[in-house]
């Protein structure tokens, strides 16, 4: 197969561990006879320092052109820490994410033998846990009006969402259900917002068409609580925007470390693979951040082509560095760690 790949390397630890989810790929690439055309582009505080925006036209050309996006991360404190900033490193992905039709970030929880002990959770909390949120990610209250007024004294950001933007994520759940434990959860907070209701509403009009899935309605508040105590009783879990970014973030604890946590933001043709993590600046430059959660989001792009073996060959070469303790010090439990790089070498040549 030939494959264009867009890659967005973006800031902090982006550029280092984008390299290595690369060498992997290139590896995989080697092995099963396919060939990958990178096509590297700027984005966040990197394309803002180069050309004034986060997004350019340049780099969706690119993205749009090409059969996946392999993303690093983006951000960087002088934004974070200047609130009246007006042009972000973020919007940069937010805008991404919107112009590609990525309505639907599949974000899988699940946990590697080699480091159920590792966990502060206790072992028969999360041990089994196999599970996928499948947040909405072009809606709701990132994309909705905001400002100011009252000479700025107030602020707003209003949560939107139509009938249609939660179908179509919802059937993604349903179909996903059907294809693992045939679980569904939607994540609402239907007790207060009028969005939630209508995440609510919907959901309940489609279960007739799956009547083999298990639906059930939690409440984001106890799902936040749940997802710690009994990790391995939810299947799939669709949310809204907000609320999904947050509840996965919580579910890194599960399966270990941010830095092993993939993702898929899918919707239109082109697929966008992207670590959850962020740019993590405190490492930037230092060879300690675990490129393991982009080296996954690789493999999900490989199966997103059809290419199972291919992302099979990353799985197993990442469950096998954890068993033999080649990783970086977020899995080193203060015993030896190995560099960004050298965890990317030994995944290259295993694969
Ligand atoms: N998709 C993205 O690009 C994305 C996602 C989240 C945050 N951000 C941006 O990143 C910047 C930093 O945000 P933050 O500190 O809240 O989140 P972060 O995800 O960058 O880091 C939070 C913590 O997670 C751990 N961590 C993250 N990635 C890791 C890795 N690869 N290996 C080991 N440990 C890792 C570290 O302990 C780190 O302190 C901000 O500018 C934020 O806007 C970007
Ligand atoms: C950087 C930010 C815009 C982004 C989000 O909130 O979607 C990030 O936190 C993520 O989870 O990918
Ligand atoms: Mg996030």
């Amino acid at each position: 197969m030939k494959l264009n790949i867009a890659l967005l390397a973006g800031d902090g630890i982006g550029p280092e561990v984008i390299d290595q989810a690369v060498k992997v790929s290139d590896a995989i690439a080697k092995k099963f006879n396919h060939e990958i055309n990178w096509k590297p582009a700027l984005t966040g505080a990197a394309a803002i320092d180069a050309v004034g925006e986060p997004y350019p036209d340049e780099t969706h050309e690119i993205c749009a052109s090409s059969d996946a996006v392999l993303f690093g991360a983006i951000g960087h404190p002088r934004f974070d820490n200047d609130p009246s900033a007006k042009v972000r490193p973020e919007q940069g992905l937010l805008k991404m994410r919107k112009k590609l039709g990525l309505f639907a970030n599949v974000r899988p929880t699940f946990t590697f033998p080699s480091l159920l002990d590792k966990s502060p959770l206790k072992r028969e909390r999360i041990e089994g846990t196999d599970l996928v949120f499948l947040r909405e990610l072009t809606g709701g209250i990132y994309f909705g009006e905001k400002g100011r007024r009252d000479e700025g004294e107030t602020a707003f950001d209003n949560c939107v969402y139509t009938r249609e933007e939660v179908k179509r994520l919802a059937k993604k759940g349903f179909e996903l259900a059907m294809t693992r434990g045939k679980k569904l959860c939607c994540v609402d907070k239907a007790n207060v917002l009028e969005t939630s209701r209508l995440w609510r509403e919907t959901v309940q009009a489609m279960e007739k068409d799956y009547p083999e899935v298990e639906v059930s309605y939690e409440f984001v508040d106890a799902v936040a609580m749940r997802l710690v105590q009994w990790p391995n009783s939810y299947d799939v879990l669709i949310t809204e925007n907000l609320f999904g970014d947050i509840l996965t973030d919580e579910a890194s604890v599960i399966s270990g470390s941010m830095g092993l946590m993939p993702s898929a933001s899918l919707g239109a043709d082109i697929g966008l693979f992207e670590p959850i993590h962020g740019s993590y600046p405190q490492a930037t430059g230092l060879n300690i951040a675990n490129p393991m959660a982009t080296v996954l989001s690789a493999a999900m792009m490989f199966e997103n082509f059809g290419l199972q073996e291919e992302g099979k060959a990353i799985r197993n070469a990442v469950n096998k560095a954890l068993n033999e303790g080649i990783v970086t010090e977020d899995l080193a439990d203060g015993g030896k760690s190995y560099g960004t790089k050298e965890v990317g070498d030994w995944l290259a040549e295993n694969v």
